[in-house]
């Protein structure tokens, strides 16, 4: 079970695992916790979907979802509390973090009530969320990272909880290699930001627990990428770093066990490299 705040999270940082284990076969449920309603447009056309407009943004990134998770194989998907439930919160400190129905003013028990059920439901082996600070800061992210965690202890104290439970992330390694593979670019993703500090995330490489090399799903995630539209315009600077560090960048994602027994690793580090690993199959 993964746990993401809006539509096009589950893809940019878990997309690639989705599609690995969906590929075997594994049960994969997908919570997405708001409709995105507050994100940018980057598809002229749609602009006047924005929030300030008509206001339908939510249910167009409803539908580049569902064309998301058909890429990556994902047919279980949910919304927390049902489509349209919670509102997407906007960017830490805006007036939208005040809206009745953002996330960001959720509850957090009536909010971990409702994924307890889908817990119930599918009693999930691995969970899957984001750290403390939601990864990069984001109210949402924050807020799925507190309602994921508040669930998972009520479910393990109802005898369901998952086995393990890991957050996104990526190591400072990799993000050191991307400003120095970039630094003589033209068309530099990283332009402006001189050391590993200056990024709102990542963690040291003996932090991070688990790397997930699913390169051979690495075409279903650019895929899935597609289908976010409005939210990664085709001079992304994912398809930037896709274009120069191709499968290795967009195929292999990072986490950080948070909750269960580390299984087998290997290399340097002792990475595991299946987030299953030390689970009965
Ligand atoms: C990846 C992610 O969480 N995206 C969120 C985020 O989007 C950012 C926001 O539009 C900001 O204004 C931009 O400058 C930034 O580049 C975007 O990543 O926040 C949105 C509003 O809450 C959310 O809809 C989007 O999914
Ligand atoms: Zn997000």
């Amino acid at each position: 079970m993964l746990v993401h705040a809006h539509p096009d999270d589950e893809t940019v940082s878990t997309g690639a695992t989705m599609a690995h284990y969906a590929a075997q076969g594994a049960q994969i449920t997908l919570v997405t916790c708001t409709l995105g309603e507050e994100g940018e447009i980057h598809v002229p056309e749609l602009a006047l979907l924005a929030a300030a407009e008509a206001d339908q943004l939510g249910g167009y990134r409803l539908a580049e979802l569902e064309v998301a998770c058909a890429a990556l194989g994902v047919t279980d998907h949910r919304f927390l509390g049902g489509a349209g439930r919670y509102r997407d919160s906007g960017m830490m400190g805006l007036d939208t973090n005040k809206h009745p129905r953002c996330f960001w003013q959720a509850d957090l028990d009536a909010a971990a009530a409702e994924l307890l059920e889908i817990m119930r439901e599918v009693r999930p082996q691995v969970l899957v969320t984001y750290d403390e600070n939601g990864f990069y800061g984001h109210p949402d992210h924050i807020q799925a990272h507190r309602v994921a965690m508040r669930a998972a202890k009520l479910a393990t104290a109802e005898g369901f909880g998952p086995d393990k439970i890991y957050w996104t992330t990526v190591p400072k390694s990799v993000l050191e290699a991307g400003i120095s593979a970039f630094a003589q670019s033209s068309d530099n993703p990283f332009a402006g930001i001189d050391k590993v500090e200056d990024f709102p995330f990542g963690t040291s490489d003996a932090e991070v627990t688990a790397r997930v090399d699913a390169t051979d799903q690495h075409e279903a995630k650019m895929a899935a990428m597609r289908a976010h539209a409005t939210q990664i315009p085709n001079t992304s600077w994912l398809y930037s770093i896709a274009g120069n560090f191709g499968s290795e960048f967009m195929g292999v994602e990072y986490y950080t066990l948070a909750v269960g027994e580390r299984g087998p690793g290997d290399g340097p580090h002792g990475w595991e490299s299946d987030l299953f690993a030390g689970l009965p199959a």
